[in-house]
C-alpha cells in the first residue's frame, strides 16, 4: 500500500491553524451544549420548585426585598402542611357548605327528629346523612335533573340527557379450568341527573359491568343489550357521549392542571369552537370542580426518569380526572372507584362534586365503589348490587333495605351500621358469618346468592313487562320487588320499574324521542348552533338553545359522527404542545440527554485527542469512528424509561379514543427531532474536533450527516423496542439484540470475508453500523494522505511508520521492501485509500447517507405500525 507520491500539504496536528480550526469546532459545541441544557434545566427547576426562584429573587434583592408571602416549606410542620393542603383542596364555596353542614349535624344530634336511612335520630349515621345532604345542596332540593341555569350559573354548554337501560348482561371467559362466568343476567337502568353506585364484594363483577356499560370491553364472551333512550346503542357514538374516568389517571406529571385541561379541550371539544369558547369551557369546568386555586399547580407524581414531583393532592388530582372527563359535557360519566386512595375527607369532597355535577347538569354518573362511608352512601340516588357476578339489587338507594326485608334479611342500624356495609356483608358468600355480627339471617352460600338474585331479576323483569315480550314500554313508577315504595318516596317518581320504556323505541321513555332526534342531527336551527357544529351524539350544546325537535325526523344513525372530533391538524397541534412540555420540563430528557452526550463526547475526545497524521493515524481513526458509532448505539439506552413511559401515556389516550395515532406520531417526531439533532450534533462536533479528523468543511458536514443518521436510527430502534416489547425489561433485551448486531457486523474487528459461516455474513445488511462505518471511513480516508515521515521518535524512517500502521504485517520481514522504505524522502506521502480497499469500503457519501436515511425511515414505519398494533391489542 505504500505509494510514495508528491501530494498536497499535509494536515498536521502540530500545525497551529489546523489545531485552532478543530478547537473552534469542539469548544463552541461543548459550551453550547451546556448553555442549551442549562437553559432547559433552569426552566424545569423553576417550574418544579418555585421556592428556589423566590429565594433567588430574595437574595438578589437583599434581605426583605423579595417579600415571601407563605412560609418556606421547610419552616412548616408536617401537620400545618397537611392542613394547608387540605384547605387548598377545597374552594371557599365547599368550605362554607361543610361548615354549614357541620352546624346542621350538631342541631340534628340535639333534635328528636327522625334520622336518614332509618337510622336513629342523633346517631352518627343520621348526622352524616344530614351533612352529606347539606354538602350537595347548593340550590334547593330535589333529585331530578336540573340545569346549571337553575342554580344561577350560565353554562357554555348543556348536557344532552340520556336514559340508559341494560338487559341480560353477561360475560364469561374461557380458562384452563373451563368456562368462567363472571357476570350473568344483569339488568339495570340509569337516568339523567342520577348518581348510581355499583356495589359488590371484591370480584363481584363491578369493573366488568362498568366496562360493558361503557362499551369499552373487548375481552371475554359478552352477552346482553344496552339501550340508549330505548334504542340499541351505536358503539361509536355511544363512546363519544360517555366519559370514562379510570381509577388511576395517566396525566403528564410536568404539566399544570390548566395545561392538562387545555390539552383535553383542544382535543375533545368540537372542531369549530373558537379559542375563546374553549377557554371559557375550561374555566367553567375548573370552577365547577373547585380547581381554580390549583390551575397553575403541576399535576406532580413520578416523572419518567424517576424524579418525584410535588403537585396536586390526591383529591385535586381525582377532580382533575373528572374535570377532563366532563369537558365535552358527556351524558354519562363512568368512574372506576373514584375514592380509592383518597382520605375520607377528600373522598367526601370528590363525591360531593360528582353529586352536584350530576344533579345540576343532568349527567348520569355511575361509579363503582368500595365501602362508601355513610355520608357518601347517602349521596347516591340509585345502586346496583352484585355478588359473584349476579345481580342482587338494582334501583333506588332507599329501596335496598325494603327489598332485602321482603326476602327476610332485616337491617338493623345498631348492629350493621351503614346500609352499604350491611348490604356488602349480606351478599358476600363463602365464609362463616357469626350471628352476633351479621344478624340471625344472612347469605352464606353461592346457592343462596343465586336464589336471591333470581328473585330480584324475576321481579325486575316482571315490573318492566319484559317477561311479556319487548316493546310494552311500561312507563312511570312501575312497582315490583319492594322497591317501588322507595322510588316514590324519593320524590323523583323513579321506582324500580320506572324510566326508559323497555324496548319501546323511545315511545314510552323519558325524553327519548327528543334526544334520539337531537342525536341524529335533526333540524339544525341557529339556536342549536353548538350541537350542529358538533354534529355528534352527546355533543355540548350551547346554553339557551332549544332542543332539536323530533320533527327533524333524524334517527340515531343519521348524524355525521366524525365531525365531533377535532381535526387531524388540531390533534397534531395539541399533542405537539404537550410533547414539547413533556420533554423540555423533564430534566431527565432534553437537558439530561444533551449533557450526557456532551460529556460522553468530551471523555472520548480526551481519549483520542489530536490523533496523529502518521502511520498510526488510520488505525486509530478507524478505531475512533467505530467507537463513535458504538456510542450512538449505546447512549439512547439512558432514555429507555422515557420511551416506555411514553407508551403508557399513548395507550391510555388511544384507548380513550382521544386522537389518531398518525397525529400523535407525527407530533412526537416533530417535537423530539430538533432536540435529538442538537444533542447528536454536539456529540459529533466535540469528538470530531477533539480527535482532529479532517478539518475541511465538506468532510465535517458529511461526517455530521452520517453520524446524525446513525444516532437517529439508534434512538428510533430503542423507541420501536419500547413499543413492541410488553415490558421495559423485554425492551432492553430486544435493543441489546440489535446493538449486538451493530457491534459485531461492522467489518472492522472481523471483516465479513473472514466470517467462517458465509450465510452469517448476510446479517450485515441489517447492520446500520456497517453502512455508517463504511460511509464515515470513506469520508475520512478517501484521498487522505498520510506522511511517511511524521512518526517522529527515535526511528523517523518509513519503517517506523509501517510498524505503526501494520504491526503484524509480514512485509516487515521482507528484506527487499525494507530496503526500499528505509530512507523515504522528506516529501513522501502515502495514500490511505488502499486501507479502504482492504475493508472493501467503496460506497461514497451520498449512497451511504441515502441507505441510512431509508433505514431510519423503516424504523419509523416499524414504530408507527407497532403503535397501531399495540393500541388494537389493548384490551380490557
Ligand atoms: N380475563 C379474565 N379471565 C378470567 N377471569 C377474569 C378475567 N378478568 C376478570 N376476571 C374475573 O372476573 C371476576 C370479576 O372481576 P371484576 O374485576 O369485574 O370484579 P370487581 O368486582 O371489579 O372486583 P374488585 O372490586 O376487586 O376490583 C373476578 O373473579 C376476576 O377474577
Amino acid at each position: 500500500m505504500a505509494e510514495p507520491a508528491p501530494g498536497p500539504a499535509l494536515p498536521s496536528v502540530e500545525d497551529d491553524g489546523h489545531e485552532t480550526a478543530l478547537v473552534m469546532l469542539w469548544l463552541p459545541a461543548f459550551v453550547f451544549a451546556h448553555l442549551f441544557a442549562g437553559y432547559w434545566l433552569l426552566k424545569a427547576v423553576a417550574l418544579i420548585n418555585p421556592g428556589w426562584v423566590r429565594s433567588l429573587r430574595c437574595w438578589r434583592g437583599g434581605a426583605g426585598a423579595g417579600k415571601v408571602d407563605a412560609p418556606a416549606k421547610s419552616e412548616l410542620s408536617e401537620e400545618s402542611l397537611r392542613r394547608r393542603d387540605r384547605a387548598a383542596s377545597l374552594d371557599s364555596r365547599v368550605l362554607a357548605e361543610i361548615a354549614e353542614a357541620a352546624e346542621a349535624e350538631a342541631t340534628a344530634a340535639l333534635s328528636a327528629g327522625g334520622g336518614a336511612d332509618g337510622a336513629p335520630a342523633g346517631s352518627p349515621l343520621a348526622r352524616h346523612a344530614a351533612a352529606a345532604a347539606r354538602l350537595v345542596s347548593s340550590s334547593g332540593g330535589g333529585t331530578g335533573p336540573r340545569s346549571s341555569q337553575a342554580s344561577g350559573r350560565v353554562s357554555v354548554v348543556e348536557v344532552m340527557p340520556v336514559e340508559l337501560e341494560w338487559r341480560r348482561l353477561g360475560c364469561s371467559y374461557r380458562t384452563n379450568a373451563g368456562t368462567k362466568v363472571v357476570l350473568e343476567d344483569v339488568y339495570g337502568s340509569a337516568h339523567p341527573g342520577e348518581m348510581q353506585a355499583l356495589l359488590g364484594p371484591s370480584g363481584a363483577g363491578k369493573s366488568t359491568l362498568m366496562d360493558m356499560l361503557a362499551q369499552r370491553k373487548s375481552t371475554g364472551k359478552l352477552a346482553g343489550e344496552l339501550l340508549v333512550n330505548g334504542r340499541a346503542a351505536d358503539a361509536r357514538r355511544y363512546v363519544r357521549m360517555t366519559a370514562y374516568v379510570p381509577q388511576y389517571d395517566n396525566f403528564v406529571p410536568v404539566m399544570t392542571a390548566l395545561e392538562v385541561m387545555q390539552f383535553y379541550a383542544g382535543i375533545i371539544l368540537p372542531r369549530g369552537w373558537s379559542a375563546a369558547r374553549r377557554a371559557a369551557r375550561v374555566e367553567e369546568v375548573v370552577q365547577e370542580m373547585g380547581l381554580a386555586h390549583a390551575k397553575r399547580t403541576l399535576v406532580g407524581g413520578v416523572s419518567p426518569g424517576g424524579l418525584l414531583l410535588r403537585g396536586l393532592s390526591g383529591g385535586e388530582r381525582k377532580r382533575l380526572s373528572i374535570a377532563a372527563g366532563i369537558l365535552a359535557a358527556p351524558s354519562v360519566v363512568f368512574l372506576d372507584e373514584p375514592t380509592t386512595g383518597l382520605d375520607s375527607f377528600a373522598a367526601l369532597t370528590v363525591m360531593g362534586y360528582l353529586k352536584r355535577m350530576a344533579r345540576d347538569a343532568g349527567h348520569v354518573v355511575i361509579a363503582s365503589i368500595h365501602q362508601p362511608r355513610s355520608a357518601i352512601w347517602s349521596m347516591f340516588d340509585a345502586v346496583s348490587l352484585l355478588s359473584c357476578g349476579r345481580l342482587m339489587y338494582a334501583g333506588q338507594r332507599e329501596g335496598l333495605v325494603e327489598w332485602f326485608a321482603s326476602l327476610g334479611f332485616e337491617y338493623s342500624a345498631a348492629l350493621h351500621g351503614v346500609q352499604s356495609d350491611w348490604a356488602l356483608d349480606l351478599v358476600a358468600c363463602g365464609s362463616h358469618k357469626p350471628a352476633r355480627f351479621y344478624g340471625p339471617r344472612t347469605i352464606t352460600t353461592r346457592e343462596q346468592v343465586r336464589a336471591a338474585s333470581a328473585k330480584f331479576v324475576a321481579a325486575w323483569v316482571s315490573a318492566r313487562g319484559l317477561d311479556k315480550g319487548a316493546g310494552s314500554g311500561k312507563k312511570g313508577g312501575g312497582a315490583g320487588a319492594g322497591a317501588s315504595g322507595s322510588g316514590g318516596a324519593s320524590g323523583s317518581g323513579r321506582g324500580l320499574g320506572s324510566g326508559g320504556g323497555a324496548g319501546g323505541g323511545g315511545s314510552g321513555s323519558w325524553g327519548g324521542a327528543r334526544l334520539v332526534s337531537a342525536l341524529g342531527g335533526g333540524r339544525r336551527g341557529s339556536n342549536t348552533a353548538a350541537a350542529a357544529e358538533a354534529g355528534l351524539a352527546g355533543a355540548p350544546r350551547r346554553r339557551g338553545g332549544k332542543p332539536a325537535s323530533s320533527a327533524g325526523g333524524g334517527s340515531e344513525g343519521g348524524g355525521d359522527a366524525s365531525q365531533a372530533q377535532s381535526t387531524w391538524f388540531q390533534q397534531y397541534q395539541w399533542i405537539l404542545r404537550r410533547e414539547i412540555i413533556m420533554i423540555t420540563r423533564n430534566p431527565a430528557d432534553v437537558a439530561g440527554r444533551t449533557l450526557t452526550f456532551a460529556w460522553v463526547a468530551a471523555f472520548a475526545g480526551v481519549f483520542y485527542y489530536g490523533l496523529p497524521v502518521s502511520g498510526a493515524g488510520p488505525r486509530l481513526r478507524f478505531n475512533m469512528l467505530l467507537n463513535i458509532i458504538a456510542f450512538y448505539c449505546l447512549v439512547p439506552y439512558v432514555s429507555m424509561s422515557l420511551y416506555t413511559a411514553d407508551k403508557k401515556v399513548y395507550l391510555a389516550d388511544i384507548s380513550a379514543k382521544l386522537f389518531r395515532t398518525s397525529a400523535y406520531y407525527l407530533a412526537k417526531v416533530t417535537a423530539t427531532l430538533p432536540f435529538q439533532l442538537i444533542s447528536t450534533l454536539c456529540l459529533t462536533l466535540i469528538i470530531y474536533g477533539m480527535a482532529g479528523l479532517r478539518p475541511e468543511p465538506v468532510f465535517i458536514a458529511q461526517s455530521c450527516t452520517l453520524s446524525t443518521l446513525m444516532a437517529l436510527i439508534a434512538v428510533q430502534v430503542m423507541h420501536a423496542c419500547a413499543v413492541i416489547a410488553p415490558t421495559q425489561d423485554m425492551a432492553f433485551m430486544y435493543s441489546i439484540a440489535w446493538t449486538t448486531v451493530q457491534l459485531l457486523f461492522n467489518n472492522f474487528a472481523i471483516t465479513f470475508k473472514e466470517i467462517q459461516l458465509p450465510w452469517l455474513a448476510t446479517v450485515k445488511w441489517v447492520s446500520a453500523a456497517y453502512y455508517a462505518f463504511e460511509g464515515l471511513s470513506v469520508v475520512e480516508f478517501k484521498g487522505f494522505k498520510v506522511s511517511c515521515a511524521t512518526s517522529g521518535g527515535p526511528d523517523p524512517s518509513g519503517l517506523a511508520f509501517l510498524r505503526e500502521l501494520l504491526p503484524n504485517a509480514k512485509l516487515l520481514n521482507n528484506k527487499f521492501a525494507l530496503k526500499q522504505l528505509e530512507r523515504p524522502s522528506p516529501d513522501c506521502v502515502l495514500d490511505a485509500g488502499p486501507v479502504l480497499e482492504y475493508f472493501e469500503f467503496g460506497r461514497s457519501f451520498a449512497p451511504s447517507a441515502l441507505i441510512l436515511f431509508l433505514y431510519w425511515g423503516i424504523t419509523h414505519v416499524l414504530t408507527y405500525v407497532a403503535l397501531r398494533v399495540v393500541a388494537k391489542k389493548e384490551k380490557r
